[in-house]
C-alpha cells in the first residue's frame, strides 16, 4: 500500500473533532442539547434571550443585578451610528443579509475597541453586538418600506423590541414570546459552520467583526441558515396538505433535498424543532390558517421513509411559518437566525482566543504530475 493510500479524507470535515468547548453539549443520536450543561427544553420554557446569552458568554445562568446589569448594556446598544444608517440607506433594494454583513463589517470603523482581542473587550463586542444586528435588520426593514427607523422602546425585552422595530407594531405577549424562544433556540450550536468560519476567522487573529462578518455569509446559504425561508417557499408552492406526499416523492426523484430535514449531527429529530412546531400549530389555529400547520405535517409525513436513514426536522423547519403569520417578509427569515446567533458566535470566538491557534487543514492534490511551462505564443 503506498503513503498515500493510507490518507484518510474528511470531506466537509465529518465526524471530525477539532477542538474541545465548554459551551454547547450535543448528542446527535440521542436528539439532545444543552448550553452550558442546561437543557435546551428548559432554556426553551423558562429562560428568556437575554438570561441564555449572558448564561452563554458568562458560563453561569444570572443574579438578579448581574441580569439586570447586562440587560442595561445590551439596551445601551440599542443605537446605530448615523454612517451605518446611510449604508443601509444606500443599498437598501439588496438582500437584507447582504445589508447585514455590509453593515457589521462596516460597524468595525466604529468600535472604539476593534482590535482589541482581549476576552473582556470581546465579550463586551459581542453583547453590543446582540443588540446592533437587531437594529440593522430593523433600520433596513423599515427603510426599505419608506418607513422612518422607529425608535427603540427600552421598556421592551430584546425580543419584543426587535418585533417592535421591524413590524413597527407592538407585539403581543405571545407574539414576543414566541420571537424569545426562538432566539434562545438560535442562540449557539457548537461548531456548525458559521460558528466554524468564525474560529477560522479570529483563528488568525483578526477582529471580532471580521470574524462575524464572515460568520453572516456563512450562515447566508440554504445548506445552513436559509433553510427557514426556503420551508416557507416550499410551503406555499405545496399549497395543500394533499399535495405534500407528491412534492416530495418529485423532489427525492430529482435526488434533491428536502429543505428543513436533516442535519449533519442530529440521527435524530432536532431538539429544537418541538417548540417551534408547538409554536406554528398554537398560531395557526389561533390566526385561522391551520392549512400551513397541516402542510408541513403532512411532508413530515411523506419524509417519513428517510427517517429510518436519520434525516428528521431540524429546527427551521417551523421557524419560518411563525415569522410568516407575524407578518414577516421571507428575506428576513436568515437575519432573525443571526439576530439569535450573536452570542454563539461570539462565545466561539472566545473559545477560540482563550488558547488560540491557526486552522489550517490540509487537501490531498490529485491535480497533474508536474509539467513544463510553455509560453504562450506555443500553446
Ligand atoms: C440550522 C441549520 O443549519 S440546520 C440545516 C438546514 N439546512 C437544510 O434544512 C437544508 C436541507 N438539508 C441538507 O441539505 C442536509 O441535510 C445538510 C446539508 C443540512 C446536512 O448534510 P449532510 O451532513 O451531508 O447529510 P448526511 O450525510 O447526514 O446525509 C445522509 C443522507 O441523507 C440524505 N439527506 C440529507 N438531508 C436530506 C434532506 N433534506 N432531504 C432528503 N435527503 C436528505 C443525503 O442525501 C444522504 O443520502 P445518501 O447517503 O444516500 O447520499
Ligand atoms: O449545527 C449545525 O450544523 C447547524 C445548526 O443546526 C445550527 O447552526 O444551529
Amino acid at each position: 500500500m503506498s503513503a498515500e493510500e493510507k490518507i484518510e479524507i474528511h470531506r466537509g470535515l465529518k465526524g471530525v473533532y477539532f477542538e474541545r468547548s465548554g459551551t454547547t453539549f450535543i448528542d446527535g443520536k440521542a436528539g439532545e442539547l444543552r448550553y452550558r450543561g442546561y437543557s435546551i427544553h428548559d432554556l426553551a420554557q423558562h429562560s428568556s434571550f437575554e438570561e441564555t446569552a449572558y448564561l452563554l458568554l458568562h458560563g453561569e445562568l444570572p443574579s438578579t443585578a448581574e441580569l439586570a446589569a447586562f440587560d442595561a448594556k445590551l439596551k445601551a446598544a440599542r443605537r446605530l451610528p448615523a454612517p451605518i444608517l446611510a449604508v443601509i440607506e444606500t443599498m437598501k433594494q439588496a438582500h437584507p443579509m447582504d445589508v447585514l454583513r455590509t453593515a457589521v463589517s462596516a460597524l468595525a470603523g466604529f468600535e472604539p475597541d476593534t482590535y482589541d482581542n482581549s476576552i473582556d473587550a470581546t465579550r463586551d463586542k459581542g453583547i453590543r453586538l446582540a443588540s446592533q444586528v437587531p437594529m440593522i435588520v430593523a433600520a433596513h426593514e423599515a427603510i426599505r418600506n419608506g418607513r422612518a427607523v422607529p425608535e427603540p422602546d427600552m421598556a421592551l425585552s430584546h425580543a419584543a423590541n426587535f418585533l417592535w422595530m421591524i413590524t413597527g407594531r407592538k407585539p403581543s405577549p405571545q407574539g414576543a414570546q414566541l420571537m424569545d424562544r426562538d432566539l434562545i433556540l438560535h442562540a449557539e450550536h457548537g461548531s456548525n459552520a458559521s460558528s466554524f468560519t468564525a474560529r477560522v476567522v479570529i483563528g488568525t487573529e483578526a477582529t471580532l467583526h471580521a470574524a462575524m462578518t464572515a460568520a453572516i455569509a456563512a450562515l447566508s446559504g440554504p445548506a445552513h441558515g436559509g433553510a427557514a425561508e426556503d420551508v416557507m417557499r416550499m410551503a406555499q408552492e405545496i399549497g395543500e396538505p394533499e399535495r405534500a406526499a407528491a412534492y416530495v416523492k418529485a423532489k427525492r426523484a430529482a435526488g434533491e433535498a428536502v429543505t428543513g430535514f436533516g442535519h449533519r449531527v442530529y440521527r435524530t429529530e432536532d431538539p429544537r424543532a418541538r417548540h417551534m412546531r408547538d409554536g406554528v400549530e398554537t398560531l395557526s389555529r389561533e390566526m385561522g390558517e391551520p392549512k400551513w400547520f397541516a402542510i408541513l405535517q403532512a411532508v413530515v409525513d411523506a419524509m417519513k421513509p428517510y427517517a429510518r436513514f436519520g434525516v428528521n426536522v431540524n429546527v427551521d423547519f417551523y421557524s419560518g411559518v411563525i415569522y410568516y403569520l407575524n407578518g414577516i417578509s421571507p428575506d428576513l427569515f436568515v437575519p432573525i437566525f443571526a439576530v439569535g446567533r450573536v452570542p454563539g458566535w461570539t462565545v466561539q470566538c472566545i473559545e477560540q482566543l482563550h488558547n488560540n491557534i491557526l486552522i489550517r487543514p490540509l487537501t490531498l492534490y490529485d491535480g497533474p504530475e508536474p509539467r513544463e511551462y510553455r509560453d504562450i505564443s506555443q500553446r
